[in-house]
């Protein structure tokens, strides 16, 4: 059964319609990658998926109920800066991220060691325990990076939503945050919706890559129109449809 139903979905805002009759369906574990143009409403599906807006129309549905309008129960979110509170430490950070998404305000006594607790394991797994104590403006980009990973990961959430993580992230750091990333979602089965301008990086990571245009301009006013879903491309083994064809290409040549 289908984990995160998109159904009909509308988005407007004031008279101006953003997105239009967007359908998808996604299972749990399914790593869902969404490119389209700049200012076509990628972000704002994502934080239709986080329920910080309604839909003008159309319905939304996590596990087969309205998604939760508190902030990241089920749901992470890492934007493109990086979202750290510079003033705390890096385990300090893990820590707020764990106690903000679950509601609880801040931890005392044995519930704040249990939490430390918790946050040092995730920091294993983003690799930044040896620098647990230190404050996020010390840390290289990609760590601050991997830190907001963390911090989204704190509460355990069942969907990571990533707007553009790696957009800012130097192309040694943003591989290496690929590999992190794919282990990760190995480790925890998450379900991850990723916006990004890179195709490659789409298609590298993503088991489905949705591409969100206008099917409809109207030439008098672009802004007539919303965008929605044209292509739901299947991108498992490695399936980049140009570099297919490039291989198969090199082939033919080889053999003549
Ligand atoms: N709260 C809002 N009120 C009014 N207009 C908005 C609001 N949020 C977004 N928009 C407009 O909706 C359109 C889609 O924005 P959105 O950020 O979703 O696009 P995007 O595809 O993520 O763009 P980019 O790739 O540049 O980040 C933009 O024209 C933006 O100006």
């Amino acid at each position: 059964m289908s984990f995160v139903t998109v159904r009909d979905v509308f988005q407007s805002y004031g008279a101006r319609p953003i997105i239009e009759r967007v359908n998808v369906s996604v299972d749990e574990g399914e790593f869902i990658s969404i490119v389209g143009a700049s200012g076509c409403g990628k972000s704002t599906f994502l934080r239709l998926l986080l329920a910080q807006e309604r839909p003008t129309r159309g319905e939304v549905r996590v596990a087969d109920a309205p998604p939760a309008t508190e902030p990241g129960l089920d749901r992470g979110v890492v934007f493109q800066r990086y979202s750290v509170f510079p003033h705390m430490t890096v385990r300090e950070n893990v820590v707020a991220g764990e106690s903000l998404r679950r509601g609880w305000g801040r931890f005392f006594g044995a519930d704040l060691k249990a939490a430390r607790g918790r946050a040092d394991e995730t920091l294993a797994r983003c690799g930044l325990d040896h620098v647990a104590d230190q404050y996020p403006a010390t840390l290289s980009g990609g760590m601050q990076q991997r830190l907001a990973i963390g911090q989204a990961l704190a509460a355990k959430p069942r969907i990571l939503l990533l707007d553009e993580p790696f957009g800012a992230l130097d192309p040694g750091t943003r591989l290496a945050m690929h590999d992190f990333l794919l282990d990760l979602r190995a480790e925890t089965g998450m379900t991850v919706f990723m916006v990004t301008h890179d195709l490659e990086e789409a298609f590298k990571l993503g088991d489905r890559v949705l591409v969100f245009d206008k099917p409809r301009w109207d030439p008098v006013d672009p802004s007539l129109n919303g965008a929605t879903i044209t292509y739901d491309f299947d991108a498992r083994d490695g399936g980049i449809p140009f570099q297919t064809l490039k291989e198969e290409t090199h082939v033919l040549q080889d053999n003549g």
